[in-house]
Formats: C-alpha cells, structure tokens, sequence
C-alpha cells in the first residue's frame, strides 16, 4: 500500500472526495450583521447524480451555492468543486461549471439567439469561427430553436430560464448548478424545466439543484441534501431518505370515530380523520394485532394499508416539523 503522500495533508477526506463532484467540509457563512447562514456543512454530491438541494426559504442554500461558485468568502470550513479548493481555483473549475443563479441575466431588447451570441462572445475561451454553431445547438438543446429569433422580452418566465439553461450549456459542462430552477414558473414551465434536468443528467451532467418544493426533488433527484436553519439535516439516495421514515397508517372505514380511538388506544399518532380515512403514525408494535383490535371493537374495515413515505414524511421524522414552505 501507498504511504499517504505527505505533498497532500489538506485532504483527509480524500476517498469520498474522490467520485464526488462537490464536497464541503464543515463550511460556515456569518454574515457580517451576525446572522449565520450555513452552520458547519458537510456536503457530498457524487458524479453523475441529480441532486437536490432542498430547504425552506431563508435555511441557507442560496448562501451555499454562492460559496460554492466562488463568489463569497465561507466564514470557516472548506469547499471543494470537481475536486479543487473554491475559491481558490475559480479560474480552472468554473469554466466547467455552468450555472444558473438568480435568474438569468438578458438583453429584453436582443433576441434569444443574439443573448446567446453575445454570451459566447464574452467566453476568451469560445472559438468566435463556430460561435453560431454553439448557439444553434444550446437553442435547440432547451427546445427554443424556433423561439430564437424573437426578442427575450416577449419570453414567458419558463423561455427566460431554458435561455438561461442555454447560456450555461454553450460548453460542455461536468456540472450545472440550478438555484431554484423552476421558481416562479407555472405548471407546464416547470414540466419542461424537470424533462430538461432529467436529459441532461442523462448525458452523464452532474446536476446540482436547491429547491424548495419537496416533490419536484422526489421527481427529479437521485440524491438529497435537506437543510434547515443553515444546518444539513440529512443527505443521501433520496430512495433512502424516504425508506427511512415509516410510511402513515391508512384505514377506510364507516365508522372512522371509533377507529381513531382504537389507534390511538392502540399507540398510534398523530391521528387524522377525513371522512371515512384515518390516517396515523403507525405503532410500534405489530400491525395485525393493530388490525385485529379495531375488528374486536366492531370497527367495519374496508381498507387498511401502510402507505409508502414520502420524502416529506422523512423531512417530519427528522426535524419534528412539517415542511413548511414560506413564500
Ligand atoms: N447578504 C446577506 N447579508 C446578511 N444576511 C443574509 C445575506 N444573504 C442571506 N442572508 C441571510 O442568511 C440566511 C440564509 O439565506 P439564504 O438566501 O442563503 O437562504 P435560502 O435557503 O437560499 O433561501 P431563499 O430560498 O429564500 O433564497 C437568511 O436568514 C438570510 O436572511
């Protein structure tokens, strides 16, 4: 076996650092004012994922992304994208990061097409002889190929994001960072913001996402980090996060009044009765003898099933709280 090289000391953490395409190590943001942001984060993002970055409003992961992307000092702890320090390396990582922070900047006045020109046209790096191919083909990757010549201006919200998308695709990228990708978008916006995430993890693009919409990270996410208050309450294969948690008691039945004080008599929490359901945090103990005790109390059962968890219901067993999702 090697010996541990004495020229790298910085990286204890190498092995899990290796295959991940971000990782921070108790990184910390104070603000000036006072307000901590990010509380000593530990992130892992590996290769390849569609990762989601899920908190409510205000639980630091804008602050996160900042720090990530270079543009702000962390407090204290460290960050490293595509395997180098940040900030430090600014220069070699970000031109193989592309991202979409804060809405994209556009000219309203120019079109689709000539935004995206001028975009190329400020890379040193991007060859001017086959800028127009670039464009053309970042077009017609996000579906906007026939929309190009029309001015941004005269975009929806959704056109505005995918030209952003576009702009953060004109180079092959190993990594997108999205902050809040389909915020503010309506339903069919966010559809063809998701299908988009999804194609372009399935050309083998590391996909870095916040979000505060639980389900849009269980539809689209592999993996997840949950944040609350500027602490990293978990993060894992988000079929893992969800098998954590206990799935809810579901049970059918006319005579819901009585079933609820069964279940409760029986162990079971946090009791909900909605017209002929009751759903509960199921017992601890086992489920049938649950069962049985509702029939000894005449309780006529049409339906009982454990129903599977949700990442929500991973987010309420961990924190204690519901998802609660401000603005
Ligand atoms: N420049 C700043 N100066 C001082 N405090 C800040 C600054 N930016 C953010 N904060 C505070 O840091 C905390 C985390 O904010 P941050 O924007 O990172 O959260 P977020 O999860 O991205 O929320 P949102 O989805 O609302 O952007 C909040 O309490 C916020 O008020």
């Amino acid at each position: 076996m090697a010996e541990p090289s004495a020229t790298e000391p910085e990286r204890p953490h190498q092995e899990r650092a290796d295959d991940a395409v971000i990782a921070t190590r108790g990184l910390t943001k104070r603000y000036r004012g006072g307000q901590l942001a990010v509380d000593g984060l530990d992130l892992t993002v590996p290769a390849g994922s569609v990762f989601g970055f899920l908190g409510p409003n205000g639980s630091g992961k804008t602050t996160t992304i900042r720090m990530l992307m270079g543009l702000i000092e962390p407090t204290s702890g460290s960050a490293r994208v595509l395997g180098r320090p940040m900030p430090r390396a600014s220069r070699t990582v970000l031109p193989r990061v592309g991202a979409l922070i804060e809405g994209p900047a556009l000219y309203g006045f120019l079109s689709g097409r000539d935004n995206l020109l001028r975009y190329d046209a400020a890379d040193p790096t991007a060859d001017p002889r086959t800028r127009r191919e670039r464009v053309a083909a970042a077009l017609d990757r996000v579906g906007l190929a026939a929309a190009g010549g029309k001015k941004a201006k005269a975009y929806s919200l959704g056109m505005k994001q995918r030209l952003g998308l576009a702009a953060a695709l004109l180079q092959p990228r190993r990594l997108l960072v999205l902050d809040e990708p389909t915020n503010g978008l309506d339903p069919q916006g966010m559809r063809e913001i998701r299908t988009l995430v999804r194609e372009l993890a399935s050309d083998g693009t590391t996909v870095f996402l916040s979000s505060h919409l639980l389900d849009e990270i269980e539809q689209v996410c592999t993996h997840a980090a949950v944040m609350a208050q500027g602490r990293l309450i978990t993060q894992g294969a988000v079929a893992d996060l969800s098998a954590g948690a206990r799935g809810r008691l579901v049970v059918t039945t006319p005579d819901a009044g009585e079933a609820a004080r069964v279940l409760k008599e029986q162990g079971a929490a946090d009791l909900v009765v909605d017209g002929d359901r009751v759903t509960a945090e199921p017992p601890e103990r086992d489920l049938a003898e649950v069962n049985a005790a509702l029939v000894a109390a005449r309780v006529r059962v049409r339906g009982f099933v454990l129903e599977r968890a949700s990442l929500e219901d991973a987010f309420v067993a961990l924190t204690g709280e519901g998802f609660d999702v401000a603005g």
